[in-house]
């Protein structure tokens, strides 16, 4: 098997430092389309984690009644709304975003399954795909051949299932996996104690992160810095593992103060800058 570790010195080979003279119109634009009715915090953590790892501009798409939740709860995020109240109906926007991650707290509203697909036809940009995007798709399997190469795609473990079916053990969940990503060449970040991510043959085990993670959100969050990742020009496979490993290491590094029960997914994005700073202050 080909397993790649991922500690500091791997990220550091695929690290970008910041451009002195970056402005915020070439560090990326990234678009998080998510939330419904009682589930809008899920896009306001992605997109607030987006901005804080590092893309120049965010907007998230929601439907109509995330509106003032988004704009009060996040004032640097743009907002896009849906024509329903509650539910995604219509994916359509006219800014051009570098990345779109898709999913956080969507739902399976069937009007929102038309708009997943439909959307999925037309999409050219680079894609983070989670959540209840990815159930959808389990739902409606002939969908994944919309996805264009590389595209990347997070469940946690009963995603994962739903979209590959069970496994009878850690060997077999990992060949499924694998055959899946080839299949459709998709990069496939199988969270869990630690996260792996699959790239075709290829698997990078991540060295980060901790069971203070298991808490309601964090996925979201993951959702939001891997999109920003993507936004500011990484390429799909390290921007999965360079995402994975910052959201891991906030955690290793608010552990101290929060132990593993009162971290929350809020936690994670206070703690990026810090999770940056290792790999700033690795090289001097
Ligand atoms: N504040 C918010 O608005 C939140 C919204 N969320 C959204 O709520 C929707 C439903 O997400 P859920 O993930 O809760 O629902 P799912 O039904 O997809 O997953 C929940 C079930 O999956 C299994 N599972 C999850 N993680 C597992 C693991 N590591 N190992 C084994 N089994 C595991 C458990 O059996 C659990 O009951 C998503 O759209 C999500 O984005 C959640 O992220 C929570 C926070
Ligand atoms: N025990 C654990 N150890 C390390 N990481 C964990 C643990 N439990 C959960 N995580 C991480 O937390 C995140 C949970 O994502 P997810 O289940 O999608 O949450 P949500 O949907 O609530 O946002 C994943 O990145 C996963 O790897
Ligand atoms: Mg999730």
């Amino acid at each position: 098997m080909n397993t790649i570790f991922i500690d500091q010195k791997e990220i550091l080979k695929r690290y970008k430092y910041i451009d002195k003279q970056t402005h915020k119109g070439i560090q990326g634009h990234a678009l998080l389309i998510g939330g419904s009715y009682g589930k809008i915090g899920s896009v306001c953590l992605s997109s607030k984690a987006a901005l804080k790892t590092g893309c120049g501009l965010v907007t998230a798409f929601v439907p109509k009644c995330g509106y003032e939740i988004v704009q009060i709860s996040i004032p640097e995020v743009m907002v896009l709304t849906d024509v329903q109240e509650k539910f995604i109906s219509n994916i359509t926007f006219e800014i051009v975003p570098q990345a779109i991650g898709i999913g956080p707290g969507i739902g399976q509203e069937r009007y929102t399954q038309k708009a997943l697909h439909d959307f999925l036809k037309i999409n050219t940009a680079p894609l983070v795909m989670d959540a209840d995007a990815l159930n959808i798709l389990s739902l409606n399997k002939s969908w994944l051949s919309l996805l264009a190469p590389k595209t990347i795609i997070t469940p946690h473990p009963k995603e994962l299932e739903r979209l590959i079916g069970t496994w009878k053990s850690e060997e077999e969940k990992f060949e499924k996996t694998k055959l899946f990503s080839k299949q459709y060449n998709l990069i496939v970040v199988m969270k869990g104690a630690p996260t792996h991510t699959i790239d075709g043959e290829t698997i990078y085990e991540n060295s980060t992160g901790n069971a203070a993670l298991a808490t309601a959100g964090s996925g979201d969050v993951l959702t939001g810095m891997i999109t920003s990742l993507l936004a500011q020009s990484y390429e799909p496979v390290n921007a999965a593992i360079l995402g994975v490993y910052l959201h891991g290491l906030t955690a290793d590094i608010a552990l101290p103060e929060t132990g593993y029960q009162s971290f929350i997914a809020s936690n994670v994005i206070e703690n990026i800058g810090k999770a940056y700073l290792t790999l700033q202050n690795a090289q001097k």
